[in-house]
């Protein structure tokens, strides 16, 4: 624990590097008193205990956009820092701009706010200043986290910009009072541990042997300013103009999947991205510019779709922060399957055709009934 109030992460915690190159940290079974994992009930499954012991004294607060009622990976890692580096009587806020349907205790929220107003589509940054302004005013947080991505990392320098407070951007590392902060080409900046933390992707790990306590309360008061820019709506792109790692929908083909029109078709009524193993981009189907995995793409795709790909462990590394996986493929046994959050053990040409069918036909009833 360090002398004031936030407490430095473990440093008995054990790092890995991970595919970009950069150190995180990881909770192990074995990193000492709070990395005590829970016991398992009768189901398997683990209770947690509440880190946060009694009634809070002070809060840590996070800030951070949903997308479509979904706090998504980045988001996720920010609310478990705040609770790794928080002590047994600092509960963890957090303030959700845009709707929440996710569990946060899970990793780490003490108390939840949610802003539905302030979702990503709409560009308000002078609401969600005030916003802020009256959260920070009614708890007094000892710390403020955001994760450094999207949205999230515009909102950041801005608040931090007027209100005049310290912060660190793209942070991987909090020791001793002190923060790292990684700079272009793999090197790292040392900085005092500012009030504004904003983290880098992949710092931190999840998983978390206790949960917060996850009392949603309401917002408190406060008034929209006018705003200085018009906010004019957001147009989406089609999706071949996307680069893969902004896709929303990847539709993703390998060595199994042999009806390349079939696909195309799938992809374009489903309006994804295309994507493809490195067996598909080797045997010459798909532009390199289309692979996924450790040589090839890192993805974040809500929905990766993965037509006859077995899921290798290279291909397995671009599609870590992937939302939904649902793997198409006739082995049950495929590691993809294991990584899918819904697998379809099928052959694939059968399934796109079906699938493609259905879309066709709920297309048309839509058109119909308007
Ligand atoms: C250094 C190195 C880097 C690499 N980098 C990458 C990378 O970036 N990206 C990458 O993808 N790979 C990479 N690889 C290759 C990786 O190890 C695998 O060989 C590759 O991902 C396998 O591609 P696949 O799953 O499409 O093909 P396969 O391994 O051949 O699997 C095909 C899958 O399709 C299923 N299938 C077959 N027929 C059907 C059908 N009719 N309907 C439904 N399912 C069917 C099979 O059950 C099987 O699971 C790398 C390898 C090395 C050594």
């Amino acid at each position: 624990m360090s002398h004031g109030t936030i407490p430095r992460i473990d440093p008995r915690r054990p790092w890995v590097v991970g595919p970009s190159g950069l150190k995180r940290i990881v909770l192990g079974a074995e990193t000492g008193e709070r990395g005590q994992l829970a016991p398992e009930t009768s189901h398997g499954a683990q209770v947690l205990p509440l880190r946060l012991q009694g009634a809070a004294e002070r809060y840590s607060l996070v800030v951070l956009h949903s997308d479509r009622g979904a706090v998504d990976e980045a988001g996720r890692q920010a609310i478990a820092a705040a609770a790794l580096l928080a002590d047994s009587k600092t509960a963890v806020l957090v303030l959700v701009l845009g709707s929440c349907q996710d569990e946060l205790s899970v990793v780490g929220a003490d108390v939840v706010l949610s802003a539905p107003a302030f979702d990503p589509q709409h560009f308000a940054p002078e609401g969600r200043l005030a916003l802020i302004q009256a959260v920070v005013t009614q708890y007094a947080p000892v710390q403020l986290v955001m994760p450094d991505r999207g949205a999230d990392a515009e909102l950041g320098r801005l608040l931090a910009t007027r209100q005049r407070w310290s912060v660190a951007t793209d942070v991987v590392e909090v020791a001793e009072g002190l923060v790292r902060r990684l700079l272009p080409g793999a090197r790292f900046a040392v900085a005092a541990m500012p009030f504004v933390l904003m983290l880098a992707r992949n710092a931190v790990e999840t998983r978390l042997p206790w949960r917060g306590q996850g009392e949603v309360q309401s917002l408190p008061a406060f008034t929209s300013p006018p705003e200085r820019i018009r906010d004019l709506g957001v147009s989406s792109s089609a999706p071949e103009n996307l680069d893969l790692e902004e896709a929303d929908a990847i539709l993703s083909a390998g060595n199994g999947m042999r009806d390349m029109a079939g696909f195309q078709q799938l992809a374009s009524l489903l309006g994804a991205a295309t994507g493809a193993s490195r067996v598909a981009v080797d045997d010459g189907r798909f532009p390199r510019s289309k692979q996924v995995g450790a040589t090839g793409k890192t993805v974040q795709s809500s929905l990766y779709m993965a037509i006859g790909i077995s899921g290798a462990v290279q291909h397995l590394q671009g599609i870590k922060e992937c939302r939904h996986v649902v793997a198409i493929n006739l082995d049950e046994s495929a590691p993809i399957v294991k990584r899918a959050s819904l697998s379809v053990i099928a052959d694939s040409t059968d399934f796109m055709a079906a699938l493609a069918d259905l879309l066709k036909a709920a297309r048309a009833k839509q058109e119909k009934a308007a």
